[in-house]
């Protein structure tokens, strides 16, 4: 393992060059399946924010000018690379960050995804010309990189979430400074070295680990030659980048902020209903903001779905990612754990119950046991309040117009999920939820070829599909007079 570990670059990745921050200062990098340091890692200094925005604006023309196809090569090696390597690249992942092995391998393939499907994008970047609606002239529009851009990610998919933006950057022709999360640098620092083995130029991409988002994004945001921020996290911190994005007006990508209903409606097979409910509940130890967050289920199949839902969690092997047959690793922190601690004690103290789970464990790293709560009360936090973590409230509904405004009783509108064997119903409820996704007879919608986003207080922006790449883009339409 820590053969693992010494490989990865521990520095900034300014540039394409690796480097001590400025002042030389470190910070430590933790375990959370035993609390233990792992490394450290360089921390970035205002010198060295301001060197990276230099060498992102300079590299900008050069690189925007070179062919999509290179472009594309560059991210199909990569694509190649990470997949040769998803072994050790999981292990890595699964240590700075706890999930299981099963589930970095997962992400993996699934980060993996976003090169290759970019690297198809890059060539297809498309135009139009066509006479003007008067007849005397033509219109032609293309699309152009939109210029040096900011890329904020978070811990809980430290790779995926990366490659979700990098990929289009690159594939656009824009450059990159991307600031990873303090709790798993890691990640994304071995991705910038895969990157740079790919072939992509110096200059186009830097890695700034840090222990202050701010001193990273808040110059980089003030600076007009920066064009785009694009941002996975809270909504919390969201309200604030778009605050700071306001006076260089920079394009904006927000993936924020979850609360995501689970409706199973009474025609559903429950084997399929149960399977997709712990995929959607677990995935990532549900850290993730697609993750189920509250479970409405048809009155007449309630108690017998929280019965084999009990049974299927209660029956996951919860320790260190690393060991075998685990599926639930710790959470990421001692603060998300008393998350999760606060809103399931809330939901207790109102008369919930829980048949099983409700409590953290016992002894080193941050582990919370997979948990089943039913009668759950209307006024529960834990109904309005995304719970990232193992975690699945219950209950229940008895008419479809009651399921659709449950499930958006919540100012956010990331993803739905719903259960049901009428087709009908499906698109019916499916259209009328105020979600940017939904999963239908699925627990998982993720996929690089699908725009990923949500309304209302989940952001704006798609990632992924062919969407994707327009975030990325700026449009210019030219007026040419025509003597005929
Ligand atoms: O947590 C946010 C993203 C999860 C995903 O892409 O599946």
């Amino acid at each position: 393992m820590s053969e693992l570990i010494d490989r990865v670059p521990k520095q900034i990745f300014l540039a394409g060059q690796w480097r001590d921050a400025a002042d030389g200062s470190r910070f430590g990098v933790q375990d959370p399946g035993n609390e233990r340091q792992l490394c450290e890692v360089a921390d970035t200094q205002d010198a060295d924010v301001r060197e990276a925005i230099e060498a992102a604006v300079a590299a900008q023309d050069e690189w925007a000018a070179t062919a999509p196809r290179e472009r594309g090569e560059i991210l199909r090696r990569a694509w190649q690379l990470m997949t040769d390597r998803a072994e050790d690249t999981a292990r890595l992942m699964t240590l700075e960050m706890g999930k299981s092995i099963e589930e970095s391998k997962a992400e993996v393939t699934y980060a993996a995804e976003f090169f290759r499907w970019f690297s198809e994008e890059a060539v297809r970047v498309d135009g139009r010309y066509g006479r003007n609606p008067a007849g005397a002239g033509r219109m032609l529009v293309s699309k152009h990189p939109v210029g040096p851009c900011v890329l904020i990610t978070p811990w809980n998919f430290p790779l995926a979430m990366g490659t979700r933006k990098l990929g289009p950057a690159i594939a656009a022709g824009c450059t990159m400074i991307v600031k990873p999360a303090q709790l798993t640098p890691l990640s994304m620092l071995n991705l910038a070295a895969l990157l740079k083995e790919a072939g992509l130029p110096d200059g186009v991409l830097s890695v700034l680990p840090t222990t202050s988002a701010s001193r990273v994004v808040s110059p980089a945001l003030e600076d007009p030659r920066i064009r785009k921020m694009s941002f996975t996290g809270s909504t919390e911190v969201g309200r604030k980048l778009v605050e700071q994005c306001a006076p260089n007006l920079q394009r904006m990508s927000m993936e924020l902020g979850g609360n995501a209903p689970f409706l199973v409606f009474e025609d559903v097979s429950l084997d399929d209903a149960v399977t997709g409910a712990v995929t959607a509940k677990m995935r990532n130890n549900g850290e993730s903001c697609v993750a189920a967050n509250r479970f409405h289920v048809h009155s007449s199949i309630a108690d017998e779905f929280v019965r084999r839902l009990t049974e299927e969690m209660s029956a996951l092997k919860v320790g260190h990612g690393t060991e075998d047959g685990v599926k639930v690793g710790p959470l990421i922190s001692a603060d998300q754990r008393d998350k999760v601690i606060e809103l399931v004690d809330d939901a207790l103290a109102r008369g919930a119950r829980a048949t099983t789970g409700g409590k953290p464990l016992d002894g080193n790293g941050f582990f919370y046991a997979p948990t089943v709560l039913t009668d759950v009360p209307p006024d529960a936090r834990i109904l309005r309040e995304e719970v990232f973590g193992p975690v699945a409230p219950v209950t229940t509904f008895d008419t479809e117009d009651e399921a659709v405004r449950l499930a958006d009783d919540t100012e956010f509108g990331l993803v739905a999920y719903l259960f049901t064997r009428d087709l009908d119903r499906a698109i019916r409820v499916g259209e009328r939820l105020s979600t940017g996704m939904v999963g239908i007879n699925t627990g998982l919608v993720s996929n690089a070829a699908a725009p990923f986003g949500g309304v209302k207080q989940s952001g704006f922006g798609r990632e992924g599909g062919n969407e994707g790449i327009e975030e990325y883009l700026d449009v210019k339409y030219m007026a040419l007079a025509l003597k005929e």
